[in-house]
């Protein structure tokens, strides 16, 4: 046993937190309508780690996640996204923090009117330090990594719907963010594409470090997860 690996490992995962959320509840609606949705949770994310949240429908998946990726408010408790608090940030700080994280949706949302390379391009033009001729080689050099360096002029509506999803893992993940929110990516495709698909995030997350958290209802891909998180009815009732 390599007992200094071990401690650089347990220091990494434990010094490293990229999500940490605490006593953390969520209420929709004002008044007579007002409902709780999120339930204290408490939760951490570290570096590196692939985690899957599963749940029924209704259970809250989406709404932590959009919480995650300061995509909506926190109203209570503690949100913490890389070392930064979001509950009572001011917008111009979620737009900041929503910088350094790669989103991937069950619709791929590209944009039509773009080919696969400017989509990707788009992502890496928010981080203005790069060149313009960077840029172009970062994008080319990720279409390659998800295997479409074969379809960078072609147009959405020119690829199929696992080719899309692999486009959008490319824009998610091409300015090498430290976190990846994926909200039901497998949701509209088979189960090949759908496989292919997680096989590639994990294999990228791995390779940059990164933390990638996947909302599913899809039991086929459960097994690329280090950790399952399970919600109910807004409560956590599986962490392991
Ligand atoms: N903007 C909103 N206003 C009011 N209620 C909402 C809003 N968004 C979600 N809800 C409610 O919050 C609850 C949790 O929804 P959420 O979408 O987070 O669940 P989910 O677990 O992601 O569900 P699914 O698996 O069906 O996508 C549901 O009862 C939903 O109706």
């Amino acid at each position: 046993m390599n007992y200094q690996l071990l401690t650089i490992n347990q220091e990494l995962s434990t010094n490293n937190p990229v999500i940490d959320i605490k006593n953390l509840d969520h209420f929709f609606g004002k008044g007579t309508l007002k409902k709780q949705i999120l339930f204290e949770i408490n939760l951490t994310l570290y570096s590196g780690e692939v985690v899957i949240l599963k749940g029924p429908s209704g259970s809250g998946k989406t709404t932590l996640l959009t919480l995650m990726g300061g995509l909506r408010s926190p109203q209570s408790g503690s949100l913490q996204v890389l070392g930064q608090e979001l509950v009572a940030a001011k917008p111009k700080q979620l737009v900041e923090i929503r910088r350094n994280i790669g989103y991937i949706f069950q619709a791929h949302n590209l944009l039509k009117s773009l080919t696969a390379r400017q989509n990707v391009q788009m992502s890496v033009e928010l981080h203005n330090h790069f060149s313009a001729s960077e840029i172009k080689t970062k994008s080319i050099a990720m279409l390659e990594a998800v295997g479409l360096g074969d379809r960078v002029d072609y147009y959405p509506h020119d690829l199929s719907g696992g080719q899309k999803q692999r486009v959008a893992i490319a824009r998610a993940l091409v300015s090498h963010p430290k976190l990846v929110l994926a909200d039901e990516p497998t949701a509209a495709l088979d189960s090949k594409s759908g496989r292919d698909v997680v096989d590639l995030m994990q294999k990228l997350a791995k390779e940059q470090g990164c933390t990638i958290l996947i909302v599913t209802h899809d039991n086929r891909i459960l097994d690329v997860a280090d950790r399952i998180i399970e919600l109910e009815d807004g409560r956590i009732t599986v962490n392991s």
